[in-house]
């Protein structure tokens, strides 16, 4: 599903009005009928007040009254703005509503009260700024009311894009979005103010979005998957599903190598070889008799020869050597090279290098890590997720994958994938090691990079939300135990229908 700004749904509404003919008010009526059609199954024999702003947005809120009015619902209308600021489409369902029998009143403080539910049909993408007065003191009295509110397409003061959210900005129960996701619900502290969230269709013709969408944003679901999900044929032998090469563990380290390399192998992957120091490797074999090593000190073109895939990075520290062996990689390995963790230190420097591979690179930083690449802070990376992420892979030719709630994967050629699975459980160390090995594995098996990391990355938080609802609690969630887990929430993607 496509991810929009503001902008871009604007642009999609006025190229269905304008290029494809579908009225304006049509689009309104189908928005409001939609909202009060789910408000009403909700919401059975509640009252209503409905708050309508200025713009469209207030004009899905006179048809979200018009309809559960009609129906028989109790519903107070009151408008935020003066009555002479209503204008074209608005105007329109604003005389609609009255003409079928039903009046409005100016905003009080005292409808809130009346109400069970309280309706925010007052700003949506038309935002632009600081909230503003009469929105601003409606906002705050709707918050010390403490009623429910469900907000039409975006919850009131809540940019659609990447922007930062004001204090002052409405914090919904549920939000109703409109046709396409916004941006900002896949970014914090954003997706706070939105609450339970659903997006409703409006008739948006899908060529109209795909005509005015510049920045081919995509939620990547549990369909998308589904669809590209790779079964094993029975006929298969462990040289077709993929020679995966880890460098990963050290002395200090070897649980790192232990994550990684057994999510390589819970994954799918034929054979999954371990570049380790030789001390680590008794501990690493104790829990994982599957692999097979390979001695560090011994020649790195040995080992990286004839694997589909290599990943470097967990837990090999952040000494000269681990620079080496990347440096080496991204200079002579041919195939998809996945970079993580400790691989990640001082790459910035050898970014030349890396712009020149001609095989796939990927890369796998948390917001601290991309932070460092790029001499910036964690904050700031959170602040700007998408454009930090989607610059970068740009800018280099290579994938990121930047973690944290709503995964981003960034493709050079400027597409972006947002991951929905994942919960607070994989906010711990040990997580990171186990994405690695999903997506190494994922990389020999796929042949197109984007859905063979976007597929790991969905695999990864699909695991941990089955723990979740099997009733293992988020803080009590390890990297093992999503490890052991794999082989029932694999079995489902293996077991899907329609694919
Ligand atoms: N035909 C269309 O364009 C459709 C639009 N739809 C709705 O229309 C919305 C967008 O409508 P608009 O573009 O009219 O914009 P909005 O209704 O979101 O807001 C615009 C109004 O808010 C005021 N405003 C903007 N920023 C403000 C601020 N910081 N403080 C106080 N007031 C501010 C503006 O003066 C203007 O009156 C969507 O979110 C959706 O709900 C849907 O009805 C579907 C069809
Ligand atoms: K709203």
């Amino acid at each position: 599903m496509r991810i929009v700004t503001g902008g871009e749904m604007q642009n999609a509404d006025q190229y269905t009005m304008d290029h494809i003919g579908l009225d304006g008010r049509i689009l309104m009526e189908n928005a409001g009928r939609a909202a009060a059609l789910r408000l009403m199954e909700d919401y059975a024999g509640r009252k209503f007040t409905v708050l309508v702003g200025s713009g469209n947005n207030g004009g899905d809120g006179f048809v979200i009254s018009r309809t559960l009015l009609e129906a028989g619902f109790e519903v107070t209308v009151c408008i935020i703005p003066g009555e002479d600021r209503f204008s074209g489409d608005s105007e329109y369902h604003k005389t609609i509503l009255e003409k079928s029998g039903f009046g409005w009143k100016r905003y009080d403080r005292e409808d809130l009260e009346k109400a069970d539910i309280i309706v925010d049909a007052m700003l949506g993408t038309g935002l632009y700024g600081e909230i503003r007065e009469p929105y601003l003191t409606v906002i705050r009295d709707v918050t010390d009311s403490g009623k429910r509110v469900v907000s039409i397409d975006l919850p009131s003061g809540v940019p659609a894009a990447e922007e930062t959210v004001p204090e002052s900005a409405l914090r919904a129960d549920h939000t109703i979005i409109l046709q396409q996701p916004k941006l900002s619900f896949y970014l914090y502290p954003a997706r706070d103010y939105y609450g339970d969230s659903e997006v409703l269709q409006i008739g948006i013709p899908k060529r109209a979005i795909d005509e005015v969408a510049h920045s081919h944003r995509f939620e990547w679901t549990l369909a998308d998957t589904g669809k590209h999900w790779l079964k094993r044929s029975a006929s298969s032998h462990k040289g077709s599903h993929g020679k995966v090469g880890l460098i990963a563990g050290n002395d200090m380290m070897p649980g790192a190598a232990v994550m990684s390399a057994g999510a390589a192998v819970k994954s799918g992957a034929g054979l999954t070889m371990v570049n380790t120091v030789k001390s680590a490797v008794p501990v690493i074999a104790s829990r994982l008799p599957e692999a097979t090593f390979y001695d560090r000190d011994q020649s790195l073109e040995g080992f990286y020869k004839g694997k589909d895939a290599v990943a470097v990075g967990p837990g090999i520290g952040t000494g000269s050597d681990s620079r080496e062996m990347v440096v080496d990689l991204v200079d002579n390995f041919d195939g998809p090279l996945l970079i993580d963790a400790d691989g990640l230190n001082q790459f910035g420097d050898i970014l030349p290098l890396v712009r020149n591979r001609k095989a796939p690179t990927v890369i796998t930083p948390h917001p601290g890590e991309m932070a460092k690449l790029i001499d910036s802070t964690p904050a700031k990376v959170n602040g700007a997720r998408f454009e930090t992420a989607e610059k970068y892979a740009r800018n280099n030719g290579i994938y990121v994958v930047l973690k944290g709630p709503y995964t981003i994967v960034a493709t050079p050629d400027g597409r972006t994938f947002v991951n929905i699975t994942g919960n607070s459980g994989l906010a711990k160390g040990g997580t990171g090691d186990a994405l690695t090995g999903i997506i190494l594995s994922f990389l020999a098996h796929y042949d197109d990079v984007q859905t063979a990391v976007s597929s790991a990355v969905f695999m990864h938080g699909h695991t941990a939300d089955h723990l979740l609802e099997r009733g293992i609690a988020a803080s009590s969630m390890t990297a093992s135990g999503i490890i052991d887990y794999m082989e029932t929430a694999f079995n489902i993607l293996d077991n899907m229908q329609g694919r």
